[in-house]
């Protein structure tokens, strides 16, 4: 900061008078004990002061010392000659500024050259200024005979006295304007002109957002109570569309659907945007879906009017189900008002091009002559001609021909759909008629995901779509406002603006369940969470396969098992096991014999193994899905448990992103059927798949991060029912799984938020029991497993040698 210089408040005392009395303090002390300073102060002080007032050094007759008073009051001369004689002040040609305030301040005679002096300025005036004063001193005679009187005298001599004293309280002195010239502070010589202001220097603000600096919207999200419920009839839905809605296995409005489908119903004063922050399987696909197609299933036209984008492809099919439930319950005469279409790239553009877009004659003629203009051209010229002609790359040729007079009007042919971001960038890009300009709602389910990973700058490209509004284009009926309306939804919300900014939201609100702030990842209250600590990690397929033994409610044969399964389940305090599962063992046990016998004929084999896989699926009663921490990793251990419980071969499936998108689909559906009963998949169904009744969930390996912790355990104890989740962690993992994921122990944090605690357990020699570190277990496997999964490794050592 510089200083600056601040004129007094007009009317109040000047600041000067201080000085003067400091000034004026000065002279009764004996000059020893001044600093060079203050005794230069008290010697410039002292002369004006003889100058001024000691009458001794003036005989009583004399003017010129008036004279001088008078000069030096007035800083006039009065003639001519008096004029030359006045010393010039150097300071004006040399400093305008200084010479300017001592004009202001009254200039005092010969003080420039003394300052000059002791500055050593200008030597040669100071030596010149002495025969100046000498000439002075000897013009005083001349004034000699124009006394008057010596009471006239003393009289002058009292009144220039009084004038001098309100001068020197008035102005600065000499000295402190010498001492304003000299040394070090010259520069702050105080003047008229204040410096220009300056702008303070930028400081960047590397302050991370917290809490605090959160928007409202943010920082007090709506807030649900979990065990909410309400009937869809007292959220406005019509009876008729309730009651299909209940035929649909949606019988009641859950928590999130009942804040949030008042909130998404278009009415004249139209709320802003929602954001839902939710927990798994809390419902929140039917929360967007049914005000979405209520709203569409009003309008008579197919237009694109929604957008519900989704991160893979696996989760298209299931919106699309939900999707197509509303549609039916809101069908007029039993015909569906609402047309659902995808856009996932399992197939060719052009393939889903016919699936979405539609072509229209409409009637053109100038369109039409254009058209056949084209036609002839493309005839007789060459085809680089019509490439230029035509930007689009469209074959003219291509499609449908017009009719007479008309012109072929290509655009979408869905009112909503559901596509992952990539491809909807395509169609925007390369698929002609393909228009965002109807488009009233946006939905980004999955959210943090799809805005963290920005597929293709979907969301520029999509945001710049939508921020065109050509005239009512965009009009909810009934509703006084225009523009898209944004659904954004996730179980792990991000609360990073720079992130949610890109959806340019307008006036959001957010939901969430009671219990959590924004931020926190809420798990199902029907999970129970357990974590079982692998002590030799060479072994770890062996605990999977324990863990296995324990969920299932069947009893394998193989004979290296058969005798931990017995344990297994009369020590279990687990819920899984049942007294059905010991009578089904028995069954299966000797159904599987049946298949792993040699059999007389082929076909008596095939029969018997058909059999046996009924018999497995039928006993197999739950539902198991395995986490490992990459597609290589998934393939690998479905291979091994395969060939360790060859018993469950038949029910293991296998799902990673290289798997092909048909068999994808295929293999999920064998899953809801009940014909696999073990997923072991990569973290690309973590998210938002909807496995209808899964029980159990295991981290083979630990998630990455806590927020892939939440997706993968909600796949189960989804919709209130109940739900397992399972986690094998190393020695060298456990205390990142207990510090991110658990919240327990040394530096805990998480943003995890769950309703019972994490139950630790152990596999034992032959069952899981209650962790206690006092009694660890050795190794609990004998010797003829730890040889039987040698070999199993071997074998798999081999395929994969080919
Ligand atoms: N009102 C309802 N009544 C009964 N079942 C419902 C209701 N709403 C949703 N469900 C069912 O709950 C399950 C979970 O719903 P949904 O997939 O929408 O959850 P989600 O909150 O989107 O979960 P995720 O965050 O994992 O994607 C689905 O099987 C769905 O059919």
């Amino acid at each position: 900061m510089y200083n600056r210089y601040i004129p007094p408040p007009k009317g109040s005392q000047p600041a000067v008078p201080t000085a003067s009395v400091q000034l004026n303090s000065n002279y009764n002390k004996p000059p020893s004990t001044l600093s060079n300073d203050e005794s230069e102060r008290a010697t410039v002080a002292a002369q004006s002061r003889k100058l001024l007032f000691d009458d001794n050094d003036f005989p009583a007759t004399s003017h010129k010392p008036n004279r001088d008073i008078d000069e030096l009051l007035t800083g006039t001369v009065t003639s001519e000659k008096e004029l030359k004689e006045t010393p010039k002040a150097p300071q004006k040609t040399e400093n305008d500024s200084r010479g300017h305030k001592e004009k202001a301040l009254g200039e005092l005679p010969g003080e420039p050259k003394q300052k000059k002096q002791k500055r050593g300025d200008n030597q040669e005036q100071g030596v010149e200024s002495a025969p100046k004063r000498e000439k002075k001193k000897a013009k005083k005679p001349k004034n000699d005979g124009i006394e008057d009187g010596e009471d006239e005298v003393r009289k002058r001599h009292r009144t220039v006295f009084e004038k001098v004293q309100k001068a020197v309280q008035a102005k600065p002195d000499a000295s402190q304007i010498a001492e304003e010239e000299s040394g070090p502070e010259e520069e702050e010589e105080v003047h008229d002109l204040a410096p220009i202001p300056q702008p303070d220097p930028v400081v960047f603000d590397e302050s991370k957002i917290t809490y605090d600096s959160l928007p409202p919207w943010l920082s007090s999200p709506i807030r649900v109570t979990r065990e909410t419920r309400c009937s869809f009839a007292d959220l406005g839905i019509a009876p008729k569309s309730a009651s299909l809605l209940q035929s649909k296995g949606f019988q009641d409005a859950f928590a999130v659907q009942a804040v949030a489908i008042p909130m998404l119903t278009p009415v004249v004063d139209r709320q802003g945007d929602v954001v839902i922050s939710a927990p798994t399987g809390s419902g929140k696909t039917l929360s967007y879906v049914l005000p979405m197609v209520r709203d569409i299933s009003q309008g008579l036209i197919t237009r694109m009017r929604g957008i519900i984008i989704v991160p893979t492809r696996d989760l298209v099919p299931q919106v699309h189900a939900t999707c197509e439930a509303c549609a039916s319950a809101f069908a007029v005469d039993k015909r569906k008002r609402v047309k659902v279409g995808t856009a996932v790239g399992s197939h060719s553009l052009e393939k889903e091009r016919k699936q979405i877009m539609k072509e229209e004659q409409k009637y053109d003629p100038a369109g039409y002559d254009k058209y056949m203009a084209r036609q002839r051209r493309l005839v007789s010229l060459d085809s680089s001609d019509d490439e230029e002609d035509d930007p689009s790359g469209d074959n003219p040729d291509d499609g449908t021909r017009p009719l007479p007079y008309h012109v072929v009007v290509k655009s979408p042919d869905v009112d909503i759909l559901i596509c992952t971001p990539g491809r909807l960038v395509e169609h925007i890009k390369k698929t002609k008629g393909f228009t965002l300009d109807y488009v009233r709602w946006l939905v980004v389910d999955e959210a943090d995901k799809l805005l963290a990973q920005d597929y293709q700058q979907w969301l520029g490209v999509v945001m710049e779509k939508l921020s065109t509004t050509k005239l009512s284009y965009r009009d909810f009926p009934n509703s006084n406002k225009t523009g898209p309306r944004k659904v954004i939804l996730s179980a792990t919300m991000t609360r990073d603006l720079s992130l949610l900014n890109g959806l340019k939201l307008s006036r959001p609100r957010l939901v969430v369940l009671e219990g959590t702030k924004s931020g926190e990842h809420l798990l199902p209250s029907s999970l129970k969470e357990y974590a079982i600590k692998v002590r030799d990690p060479g072994l770890k397929p062996l605990y999977l396969v324990d863990l296995l033994a324990h969920i299932t409610p069947i009893t394998p044969q193989a004979p290296h098992h058969s005798k931990s399964r017995k344990k297994a389940k009369s020590v279990s305090e687990s819920e899984s096991s049942s007294s059905d599962a010991d009578s089904l063992s028995d069954s299966d046990s000797s159904s599987s014999s049946d298949s792993d016998s040699s059999s007389s004929s082929d076909s008596d084999s095939s029969d018997t193994e058909q059999h046996g896989k009924k018999q497995l699926q039928k006993s197999f009663q739950t539902t198991v899905l395995i986490f490992t921490k990459s597609n290589e990793a998934a393939l690998r251990l479905s291979r091994l448990l395969s060939i360790l419980t060859p018993e469950f071969a038949p029910l293991i499936g296998t799902l990673t992103s290289s798997t092909k998108t048909s068999k994808r689909t295929h293999i999920l559906g064998d899953f809801a059927r009940g014909k696999l009963r073990i997923l072991v998949a990569s973290d690309l169904v973590s998210r938002g798949i909807d496995l209808a009744n899964l029980d159990h969930v295991v981290n083979y390996d630990l998630p990455t991060n806590e927020t892939s912790y939440v997706h993968r355990v909600g796949r189960t104890a989804r919709a209130g029912k109940e739900g397992h989740a399972w986690t094998l962690y190393e020695h060298a993992q456990g205390r990142r799984f207990w510090r991110d994921f658990v919240g327990q122990g040394e530096g805990a944090a998480t943003d995890i938020v769950r309703s019972r605690k994490v139950e630790r357990l152990q596999i034992g020699s032959a069952d899981l029991t209650k962790e206690n570190d006092d009694k660890q277990l050795p190794v609990p496997f004998e010797e003829g497993r730890i040889k039987a999964y040698e070999d199993a490794l071997e074998q798999l050592g081999k395929e994969a040698r080919g």
